[in-house]
């Protein structure tokens, strides 16, 4: 069912960059920078893991049960509103998506979006980057750049509680840190696509650098795997 192929039936020339990590190391910023800098388009592969998980929060259901985390899952698609909803940005949606994302059914059902994204970016895009836990290991195997950004579970909480409250998203700092060390331990203990580099991946420790360092360091990452430089 979930096969690594990746860039396989791709026009050619397309380019896709893989970039995973845990749970606010920066995938998302640095991905979306990415995608406007070489013209790409961008897909954050978690808000398809919380569409669900909130699905099931709202059916009454439990986001560990398979089946009903499966049904959600197979019930999603990519003009479903719930995608574009805040609702999604809250922790008690994190919690959830992490639960249906163990369910291998629920990764079966968003893996050929995901791919197809990939390998048919929209708009006609030369490039896609995608960002999530498992881009460069399970989704793009044969992606040209994967980069693997992280930060220690203290700074990325940091990072998390600021953006919630940026957000008008009420959150307290001790819970945000507990309930990510629980994301990142299921995240990366899981039997299906665990959280982890590829074996190829550029792993980047941002725990000290900023946004602009992060996005330097990718995009001369990129270019030496792609040869390309970004275009805006
Ligand atoms: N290198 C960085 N230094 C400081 N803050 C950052 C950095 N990268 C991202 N952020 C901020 O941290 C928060 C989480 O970043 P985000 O890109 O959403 O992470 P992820 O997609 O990994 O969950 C956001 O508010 C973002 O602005
Ligand atoms: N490719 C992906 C993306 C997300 N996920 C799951 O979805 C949850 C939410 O992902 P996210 O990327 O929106 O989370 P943040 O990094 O933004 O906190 C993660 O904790 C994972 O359990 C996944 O399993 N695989």
């Amino acid at each position: 069912m979930t096969q690594p192929l990746s860039n396989q039936g791709a026009p050619a020339g397309t380019v896709v960059v893989a970039i995973d990590g845990p749970a606010a190391s920066g995938k998302g910023t640095l991905s979306q920078r990415i995608a406007d800098a070489f013209g790409f388009a961008h897909l954050d592969t978690g808000v398809l893991y919380r569409a669900v998980g909130v699905s099931v929060l709202r059916a009454g259901g439990d986001p560990a049960d398979n089946a009903a985390a499966a049904h959600a899952a197979y019930d999603l698609h990519p003009e479903h509103p719930i995608l574009r909803e805040v609702a999604l940005r809250t922790d008690e949606a994190a919690q959830a998506a992490s639960k249906v994302a163990a369910v291998p059914e629920v990764r079966a059902a968003l893996l050929d979006f995901q791919r197809r994204f990939a390998t048919h970016p929209p708009g006609g895009a030369p490039g896609a980057v995608l960002d999530g836990r498992d881009i460069g290991t399970v989704v793009c195997p044969d992606a040209q750049a994967k980069l693997f950004i992280t930060a220690s579970v203290e700074v990325r909480a940091e990072r998390r509680l600021k953006e919630l409250q940026r957000r008008g998203i009420p959150a307290i700092s001790s819970d945000v840190l507990e309930d990510m060390k629980a994301r990142d331990a299921r995240d990366s203990q899981r039997a299906v696509a665990p959280l982890r580099p590829a074996a190829d991946a550029f792993v980047l420790d941002t725990s000290a650098l900023d946004a602009d360092q992060v996005f330097s360091m990718a995009v001369a990452h990129i270019g030496s795997k792609t040869g390309l430089k970004p275009t805006a």
